[in-house]
């Protein structure tokens, strides 16, 4: 049976220390940031996850964004090796995680850097953005990793957010969300649709056909609910000062057959 297991990982009590890069600091409110995540949690739950909590890093600022540490296509989780040096430590106790949950286990090396917010899959279509935190080494070994087992991997720029996630996600239809001033490319998507703010473009599929989105988008939240989909929408304030989305705060594992 499909599972629906997500991981998460709590907040490091270092969370404001965590890598801006495309946008200013601002003061993150750590006690805030946990309630929200609290929040994101109890959403997923609430609509038929079970969470799986990784240890958590507290000496990893940015460890909380647990999507950027691990790629997973069928039952394969695809550890990485992220491209922010601060964030290589993050990755030893998700491939514990993941192994204990049965998955096979296979791992992005030096020279390649890849961040899990760069791979944007649309059913057997794995988009990888080629940007600040992946470069054509990771790329090529995502390639190696999935094109075996039925992956069509297509490489996009990312030049203009930190990650492809930050640019576009896609809809249960395929259809993919983007900000068009985020995204270089927006002709290299088939059924593209621009959305008006910049946190529109992220959704997490949450099943039954539900959409997660940040409360931050109001407008985009308003496109998709007129177009038929329903929108559940989370606070995620201090997470977007650190350049995170709902994307980033967990990781879905829906081919495991444990
Ligand atoms: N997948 C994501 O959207 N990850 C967000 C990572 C934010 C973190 N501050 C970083 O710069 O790595």
């Amino acid at each position: 049976m499909p599972s629906k297991k997500a991981l998460i990982r709590r907040p490091s009590p270092r969370l404001a220390e965590g890598l801006v890069t495309h946008v200013e600091r601002e003061k993150v409110d750590v006690e805030l940031a946990q309630e929200q995540w609290e929040a994101y949690a109890e959403t997923l739950r609430a609509h038929g996850w079970e969470t799986v909590e990784v240890d958590p890093e507290d000496d990893c600022p940015d460890s909380v964004f647990v999507e950027d540490t691990v790629v997973m296509y069928k039952n394969v989780a695809l550890i990485t090796r992220p491209g922010a040096e601060s964030r290589r430590a993050e990755t030893a106790g998700v491939e514990e995680a993941v192994a204990r949950l049965g998955c096979s286990v296979n791992w992005i090396w030096e020279p390649g850097t890849l961040d899990g917010g760069d791979v944007l899959k649309v059913g057997d279509t794995v988009y990888v953005g080629r940007g600040g935190r992946t470069n054509a080494a990771g790329v090529q070994q995502l390639r190696a990793a999935f094109e075996p087992l039925g992956a069509r991997v297509v490489a996009v720029p990312v030049s203009k957010v930190l990650h492809l996630k930050s640019a576009v996600t896609a809809l249960p239809d395929g259809t993919i969300l983007g900000h068009i001033p985020n995204v270089d490319r927006p002709s290299l998507f088939p059924g593209f649709l621009a959305v008006p703010e910049e946190a529109g473009a992220h959704v997490v599929l949450l099943g039954g056909g539900k959409l997660l989105m940040s409360a931050s988008a109001p407008k985009t939240a308003e496109l998709l609910a007129d177009l038929g989909h329903e929108v559940v929408t989370v606070d995620i304030s201090e997470f977007e000062k650190l350049e995170g989305c709902v994307t980033c705060l967990s990781v879905r594992l829906r081919e495991l057959y444990a």
